[in-house]
């Protein structure tokens, strides 16, 4: 046994899962490894099954999830070269809201052979956006009985999060709500797997499931004026105690241990949400600082020493993300994907050939060439909701816009736009905390999308006319799981009695730090203006074309349907 502790982390991303190895002393980064999914998104059909999913959906499979534990850790063992005895504690974080029905031995319905033609025993992922209907439907009730709870949430629960979910599954699949033994995160149910019992987590429950620290779950009253049958939803489908985040959920077992090449019994953190794992890892644990976890999409962080109402932001918990403080949370549902669905379904065969002989792949190819733009100089102006809008709107029927087309406007210009779309989305939210009094002075980057593009980020701390700190790693939230995970084991045994040590010994941000260049910071106050009442008028009621227009669409995709 060495001197040295170490502590693993694992990021359950969109895509992919990562593992890192993390030495507790100092937080330095030993070894990393990803384990793609196999089956990756699954929007258009179940993997054994050729049958459409319906519009908006969006599912994961289980295994892929397994699969990351016993194909990265093991990596990142052999590649770190670490005695497993070292090794003191593990923790994970995901995407969420991200769910899964399960039976009375934690085993999804999915695996099932009775339930799995039904794609609503799989795993649905944050993205899937086809609960909307039951979303608004709840707004409009919990509005009607005036329910405490939605100012929680920035006056909206969102579609992506659990309880519209679970509404349509007990809406569209009654067999299934019935046959689910509980309904649990994704995040919950790979630490029961590694454990061998199920400890919800604070976080996934006070952000994505209406969980209060003192009041706990909506009342049975609430839940059967959505649907009779989920009369009983708190005290059965979602029963169990609810842990805070850093406190040990159990113990490694032994069928675990062995294919991870870990020791059993090392100590295992109940689960996190990938962006509020992030924000401890950056040495973020007072307010004022807003961490932005940049990837496919953006969820922003904020702490806060009050619990204070912010239009349409996801969520305030208190202990949400650092104990003692109120832990705020708002996002936009697409980011990198904007830039991805770009670069895969927009561009012209000639840029993939010149990107390819300067030897770039297209978004830097595209980055390279929109840089050499001043703020304005394109004439575009775009709108970042391609996945709808998470804050401050709270609308997935929205859609994406670029205004200010001409036979000129060259590829690299769209980019651009859409880089500037994304930074106006994320000025809004500054602007709603700032404005309702939770105070954003400095924002912190972390994710893949800093590292990829560095006039993203100029454009970001242009927009905002706010400093920008990078975080000195690319697995940022599995850092931070790998903090809770030795605070799970505790001083004692090597790791850390609380977050905010763990933070103080092992955070870290580059030195580099991003300023606002003051000329661009004034053009932009311009078109974000511009940007605003285009956001006004497309999305607060004024002109619902995007709305009418996906009513159109699904009319339609009927209709093709019954002739076919
Ligand atoms: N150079 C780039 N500039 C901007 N976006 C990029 C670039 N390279 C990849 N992307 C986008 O970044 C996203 C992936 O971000 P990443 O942080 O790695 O993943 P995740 O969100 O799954 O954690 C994808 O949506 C992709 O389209
Ligand atoms: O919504 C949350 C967290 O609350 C995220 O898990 C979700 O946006 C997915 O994040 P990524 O884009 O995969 O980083």
């Amino acid at each position: 046994m060495g001197t040295e502790k170490y502590s693993i982390g694992i990021d359950y991303g969109t895509q992919s899962g990562r593992a890192v190895l993390v030495r507790l002393q100092d937080g330095m980064e030993i070894a990393e490894h990803v384990t793609e999914y196999r089956h990756g998104v699954m929007d258009v059909k179940l993997p054994h099954l050729d049958k459409a999913l319906g519009y908006e959906w969006a599912l994961q499979h289980p295994m892929d999830y397994l699969d990351v534990l016993r194909q990265s850790v093991p990596a990142v063992m052999q590649a770190a070269g670490v005695e497993p005895a070292d090794v003191i504690g593990l923790g994970i974080d995901f995407t969420a809201c991200t769910i899964l029905p399960v039976d009375v031995n934690l085993e999804p319905l999915c695996f099932d052979p009775a339930f799995r033609d039904n794609p609503h025993s799989w795993v649905k992922l944050w993205k899937h956006h086809a609960a909307q209907e039951e979303a608004n439907k709840l707004n409009d009730i919990a509005g009607e009985r005036g329910e405490e709870f939605l100012a929680r949430y920035g006056g909206k629960i969102s579609s992506e999060w659990m309880i519209p979910k679970i509404w349509q599954i007990a809406d569209e699949a009654p067999e299934i709500y019935e046959a689910a033994d509980q309904f649990i995160e994704a995040t919950d149910w790979v630490i029961s797997q590694l454990t061998g019992e199920l400890k919800r987590n604070s976080c996934t429950a006070g952000y994505k499931a209406i969980w209060h620290k003192q009041d706990g779950y909506p009342t049975a009253d609430f839940f059967e004026s959505l649907q009779p049958a989920m009369r009983d939803l708190a005290d059965t489908k979602l029963r169990g105690e609810v842990y805070p985040l850093g406190t040990k959920a159990g113990e490694l077992q032994n069928s675990f241990a062995a294919s991870m090449n870990l020791s059993p019994g090392i100590a295992i953190a109940v689960g996190n949400v990938d962006a509020h794992a992030a924000v401890p890892a950056m040495g973020v644990v007072t307010p004022g600082k807003l961490v932005m976890a940049m990837g496919t999409s953006i969820c922003h962080m904020l702490l806060g020493t009050e619990e204070r109402t912010v239009e349409g932001m996801c969520g305030v918990v208190e202990d949400g993300i650092i104990e003692g403080y109120y832990g705020y949370e708002a996002g936009q549902s697409a980011v990198g994907d904007i830039f991805g669905w770009f670069v895969d379904e927009q561009v012209p065969a000639y840029v993939y050939r010149q990107a390819e002989a300067a030897g770039q792949n297209v978004h830097q190819w595209l980055e390279e060439r929109a840089s050499t733009y001043r703020p304005g100089e394109t004439g575009l102006l775009a709108l970042d909701w391609m996945n709808g809008n998470r804050s401050v709107l709270v609308d997935t029927e929205l859609s994406g816009m670029v205004l200010g087309l001409t036979l000129a406007t060259k590829p690299e210009e769209v980019y651009r736009a859409l880089l500037e779309a994304t930074a106006f989305g994320t000025r809004k939210i500054v602007d709603a905390f700032h404005q309702s009094g939770v105070a954003v002075e400095e924002l912190y980057a972390c994710g893949g999308l800093p590292q990829k593009n560095k006039l993203l980020m100029q454009i970001f701390a242009d927009v905002t006319n706010r400093p920008i700190y990078i975080a000195d790693s690319v697995q940022t939230p599995a850092v931070g799981a790998a903090m809770f995970g030795a605070v799970a084991a505790g001083a004692e045994a090597g790791g850390y009695d609380s977050i905010l040590d763990a933070a103080e010994r092992m955070a870290r941000v580059k030195e580099e730090v991003i300023q606002p260049i003051p000329e661009n910071v004034e053009i932009y106050e311009l078109i974000y203006q511009e940007y605003n009442t285009l956001h006004d008028y497309f999305g607060r009621g004024a002109n619902d074309v995007m709305k009418r227009l996906k009513t159109i669409r699904s009319q339609s995709e009927r209709k093709l349907t019954v002739q076919k």
